[in-house]
């Protein structure tokens, strides 16, 4: 069985996917056999008429991964709202047995596996029986939170790892994303170490750049030049 990570975002969009992909990629330059996991997707994009996982299509993209393996992602939903809501919209029972299977099927097949949630840890999957933290707990896996490097991200990333802890989550480490260096985000760093106790273990930069090829290849350098392997075998 594989050894699997949860990616945690302290908020939908502060890049989850973007840190996921990158401790995939830095696994692979490291000839280590990794996949990634999308339980549900809310808000997936059309390619070729179907509705498919942008999330995993990212991952992907960074990775040349050019198969597509349907256990990567369980549930894939059209609006993008939260889980719970999504699978209302389009009258689907989310099953966590299918959820819960898939990931075993990954983990039969690889070493390491990075699972991404779905905005953050108390976003519902099923209306009021089954949230994000509840996902984390049934694979019984570590995780690592993934914060926003600006104002705000001091008191979202507390609550974050606070609620994780008391629930018995193990955080492993932060990753800090979209940091451009100026000196309030540099202090950001350090208050949050202080306060969660927990290591920031990657910061990675904010990337301005609109050209979808160009974007990746500046993600890989990014990734190359700020997640170290020793840190990334750790979280596992
Ligand atoms: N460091 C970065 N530099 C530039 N753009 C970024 C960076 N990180 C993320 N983004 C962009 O910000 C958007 C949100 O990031 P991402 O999709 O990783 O968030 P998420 O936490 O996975 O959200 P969700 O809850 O929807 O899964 C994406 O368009 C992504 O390409
Ligand atoms: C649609 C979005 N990009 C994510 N897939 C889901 C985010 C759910 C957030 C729910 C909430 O916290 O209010
Ligand atoms: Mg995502």
């Amino acid at each position: 069985m594989a050894k699997g990570i949860f990616i945690l975002g302290t908020d939908t969009g502060v890049g989850k996917t973007f840190a996921t992909a990158g401790i995939a990629y830095i696994l692979k330059q490291h000839h280590h056999n990794v996949c990634c996991f999308k339980a549900v997707q809310s808000g997936g994009i059309l390619k070729d008429g179907k509705l498919v996982s942008g999330d995993i299509k990212f991952i992907k993209d960074i990775n040349d991964m050019q198969e597509f393996c349907a256990h990567m992602n369980s549930y894939c939903l059209k609006a993008e709202v939260s889980p719970h809501m999504a699978a209302e919209a389009e009258g689907i029972n989310i099953n966590i047995n299918k959820i819960l299977e898939d990931y075993k099927t990954l983990g039969d097949k690889y070493d390491y596996v990075v699972v991404e949630g779905a905005g953050g840890i108390i976003v519902p999957i099923i209306r009021e029986k089954y949230y994000i933290y509840n996902l984390v707990k049934d694979l019984d896996i570590p995780a690592v939170v993934v914060a926003r490097a600006g104002v705000g991200t001091i008191n979202h990333t507390a609550l974050t790892v606070n609620f994780a802890k008391s629930i018995g989550i193990t955080i492993k480490g932060i990753i800090i994303n979209g940091y451009n260096g100026s000196y309030f985000e540099k202090d950001n760093i350090k208050v949050i170490e202080n306060i969660t106790g927990i290591k920031v273990i990657s910061v990675l930069s904010r990337i301005d750049i609109e050209n979808e090829e160009k974007f990746i290849e500046k993600a890989k350098l990014e990734y190359a030049r700020s997640m170290n392997i020793d840190e990334i075998l750790k979280v596992f």
